[in-house]
């Protein structure tokens, strides 16, 4: 365990080995600490115990390699910094059950997607522990256990409550650095968080709905004119709750993510909501779409575009629950 938080992390506990808990656990596996990471998924953990974490780098490279993957907290210590990675609807879970994970010193992070999980994870952390922030890596799961690092982009860490320190924030971007990944410090998270939900919760949600990768809504220009709509909507409900969002840069991030998609040919490069949908598990909707309506309605704005966004993909969800039934 850490005696300060000044000093290099020795341990790191990451929940969630999904897409992206997966790709970060790759990189944090060739770092000095000691990674330990806790996934529920049964396949997932046989196929990283029977063949190591396997991760194709975004210029093609593979690599396999060694974690310690286990199927829950016991006997697990206290870790210096705790990732959490899985999605948002299973964050207060994952949260209760990773309470005991909390030491004196250890930090608690979140790069997820949406809005809301600082106060979540607040009732296991002190606020000044709590590091929130957005990451633009993007990766898919080809296989349980192989992951698809397709698109690379920089991480932005900084505190959950302005008032706290960078400190935590620091060490949390310090130990992503040196394990290849790009990552910033900043106390200017809320625009960052801001700027990527304007951006999932117009292209991720247009994409489970229609089941086409960024790839295939670039290629209709209905759709991606739909996007932009949303886009613009959403910005200006975050600029009305005192974000600063700006419209050209959320546009510039779904751009490069489609240009970089089309280059490469990568066919993997789904949004995880759209993975969420095709396998039929509970979307990330509430902290996306749903965000974005309960600020506007704080705010006295229109979201109209939001809420049909919302009411189609909760319909979607209960057309599963209808079909297990009638199965
Ligand atoms: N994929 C991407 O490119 C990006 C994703 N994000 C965000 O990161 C978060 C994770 O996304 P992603 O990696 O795609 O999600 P995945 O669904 O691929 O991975 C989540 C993993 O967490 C597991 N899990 C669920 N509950 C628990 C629990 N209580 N304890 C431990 N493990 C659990 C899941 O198992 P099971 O499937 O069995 O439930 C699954 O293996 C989301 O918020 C997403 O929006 C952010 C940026 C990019
Ligand atoms: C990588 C990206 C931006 C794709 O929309 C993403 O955030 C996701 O898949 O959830």
């Amino acid at each position: 365990m850490n005696e300060s938080t000044a000093e290099s992390p020795k341990s790191i506990v990451i929940i969630g080995c999904g897409a992206i808990g997966g790709t970060f656990a790759a990189h944090l596996a060739n770092s000095p600490a000691k990674v330990t990471v806790v996934d529920l998924s049964e396949p997932i953990r046989h196929a990283v115990m029977a063949s190591g974490l396997t991760i194709t780098h975004s210029d093609g490279r593979e690599e396999s390699v060694s974690v310690d993957i286990r199927g829950s907290f016991e006997g697990i210590e206290q870790p210096d910094i705790v990732f959490f990675f899985v999605k948002t609807v299973h964050n207060q879970a994952a949260a209760r059950d990773a309470a005991g994970l909390i030491g004196p010193h250890t930090v608690v992070a979140t790069v997820q997607n949406g809005m809301g999980h600082g106060d979540v994870l607040s009732g296991i952390v002190p606020a000044d522990r709590l590091v929130v922030g957005v990451t633009s890596e993007g990766a898919n799961m080809l296989t349980p256990g192989h992951v698809s690092h397709y698109a690379k982009g920089a991480t932005k860490v900084g505190p959950w409550r302005k008032e706290s320190s960078l400190e935590s924030a620091e060490l949390v971007a310090d130990v992503l650095n040196s394990a290849g990944l790009t990552a910033v410090a900043t106390d200017a998270t809320e625009n960052a968080i801001w700027t990527k939900l304007a951006m999932n919760a117009a292209y991720s949600s247009v994409s489970a709905l229609t089941r086409l990768s960024m790839e295939g809504l670039g290629d209709s220009p209905e759709l991606w004119r739909l996007c932009e709509d949303v886009v613009r909507e959403n910005v200006a409900v975050a600029i009305a709750s005192g974000a600063f969002v700006d419209v050209d840069e959320v546009l510039g991030m779904a751009n490069r993510l489609y240009a970089g998609i089309k280059k490469d040919g990568i066919i993997a490069g789904k949004a995880s909501m759209l993975l969420d949908v095709e396998a039929r598990r509970p979307t990330e909707v509430d902290a996306f779409n749903g965000a974005i309506l309960r600020e506007a309605a704080r705010n006295g704005v229109d979201a109209r575009l939001n809420a049909i966004l919302f009411a189609l993909i909760k319909g979607l969800e209960d057309s599963w629950r209808i079909d297990a039934g009638s199965a």
